[in-house]
């Protein structure tokens, strides 16, 4: 069920409609339904179970806004954390600190002893000195840092190049062939329980066969490690699975990769940690704009609307497609450029696009913007930090609020001397 649905011609999040919302809150805003992101973790959840022992962690990057987190906490999700301001928020949405992976390509020693502190489940190592810093902290602290190392296999995701994670020209991971060496040496680690490997080649995969093939690689390292006569005893496949952003298309389903990741891993015996982000919140999400004018252009009019590249950053960043959706169709069809009022060029979000004719004052929204959406904002062009809503049936609350840019301005200083 679809829980972004027109009703009597309105635009509704489940029970609440968005005109609603847009007096109550203003424009633009980021809008999250509850019972979608529930839906999401439910169908993930459900997509693994087959795959024997396993444990689900949500890519807070994706969204981390704090009620979505305790959404998903509740839902039985543990978080994928890069930051330690992360791993803050997962700890305060009330995730477990046993739940929390600890990824990212350089964190720095005081995050690593933030998350000794908090008894976070799982360190990805990313670098072998890494490894080293993080054991020498741990044992001082008298711990064993449970840790993987995240492996780079040298696989093209077949995505956006900069969303592309898993190639050997990549930043991230150690390369596949340096990791039995790096393994054997880190395992004398008296600080780390290093039990086992994880791999994340990349985000919005359309396609299951370049995953498969990196989980092929792993296993092979797995039996290699094994045959040298380490345990291992967790495999993070990491996250990426896309998701559809245009009408009609059709991508691999949690369940196709369930079942790809039951055949590929079969045999492994191991506890499979999975990484979702967009899977989870990309389609749980709108952004609600409203149009400031229709302004004529060549070829197609501009539709200059309220929401810009600083609130809803992918189309500038990765030409990336987000359906635009009137609040109340009209029926008839224009086709048009959209754009927000940022003074760049690249704060545009289609172009020559055909929507239903929107005029000065209509609300419309973009969709899909529920992951790598809000947490990508920015204040450019002194613009108010978007604020959040989540809709749970019939009822909504502002779970982030606008910040307007005089607060933001409020926080900068005049050094004395000017
Ligand atoms: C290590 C790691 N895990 C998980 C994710 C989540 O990815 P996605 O949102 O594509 O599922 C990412 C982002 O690509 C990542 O870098
Ligand atoms: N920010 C990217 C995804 C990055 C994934 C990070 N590991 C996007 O919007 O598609």
């Amino acid at each position: 069920m679809d829980h972004f649905e027109h009703r009597d011609g309105v635009l509704h999040v489940e029970g609440v409609s968005a005109e609603v919302i847009a007096e109550a809150v203003g424009t633009p805003v980021y809008i999250y339904s509850r019972a979608t992101l529930e839906r999401h973790a439910q169908v993930f959840r459900d997509a693994v179970a087959g795959s024997g022992r396993h444990h689900v962690a949500f890519a807070v990057k994706a969204n981390p806004n704090l009620a979505v987190l305790r959404v998903l906490a509740k839902a039985g999700l543990g978080a994928d954390v890069v930051s330690g301001g992360e791993m803050a928020r997962a700890l305060a949405a009330g995730m477990a600190p046993a739940d929390i992976v600890f990824s990212g390509v350089g964190k720095t020693d005081a995050e690593l002893a933030a998350g000794l502190e908090a008894g976070i489940g799982q360190f990805n190592l990313e670098v072998e000195e890494e490894g080293r810093v993080l054991g020498a902290l741990a044992a001082a602290r008298g711990q064993r840092a449970p840790a993987v190392l995240r492996v780079n296999p040298d696989v093209d995701a077949g995505t956006h190049a900069k969303i592309s994670t898993g190639r050997a020209e990549n930043k991230f991971g150690i390369a596949i062939s340096d990791a039995p060496a790096m393994f054997d040496r880190l395992a004398r680690e008296p600080g780390l329980d290093l039990r086992g490997i994880a791999v994340h080649i990349g985000s919005q995969l359309g396609d299951l066969a370049p995953l498969e093939a990196s989980y092929r690689r792993i296993g092979q390292l797995l039996a290699d490690l094994r045959a040298a006569g380490h345990a291992i005893s967790h495999v993070d496949l990491g996250g990426g699975l896309g998701v559809p952003y245009r009408p009609g298309e059709t991508l691999p389903t949690p369940a196709e990769f369930g079942a790809m990741v039951a055949r590929v891993t079969q045999d492994w015996d191991v506890t499979l940690m999975f990484e979702p982000g967009r899977v989870i919140a990309g389609n749980a999400g709108v952004l609600l704009t409203r149009v400031i004018w229709v302004k004529p252009g060549e070829g197609h009019p501009w539709v200059i609307v309220d929401a810009a590249m600083n609130d809803l950053a992918r189309p500038a960043l990765y030409d990336a497609y987000h359906d635009f959706v009137a609040m109340r169709p009209s029926g008839t069809r224009m086709t048009a450029n959209i754009a927000g009022p940022v003074c760049e060029s690249g704060d545009t979000f289609a172009k020559a696009r055909e929507i239903d004719v929107v005029a000065r004052g209509d609300l419309a929204v973009f969709r899909t913007a529920g992951a790598y959406g809000a947490t990508m904002a920015s204040t450019y062009n002194s613009r108010a930090k978007v604020p959040e809503v989540l809709v749970d049936g019939t009822r909504f609350a502002v779970v982030s609020e606008r910040i307007e840019p005089q607060a933001i301005a409020a926080a900068e200083a005049m050094p004395d001397w000017l």
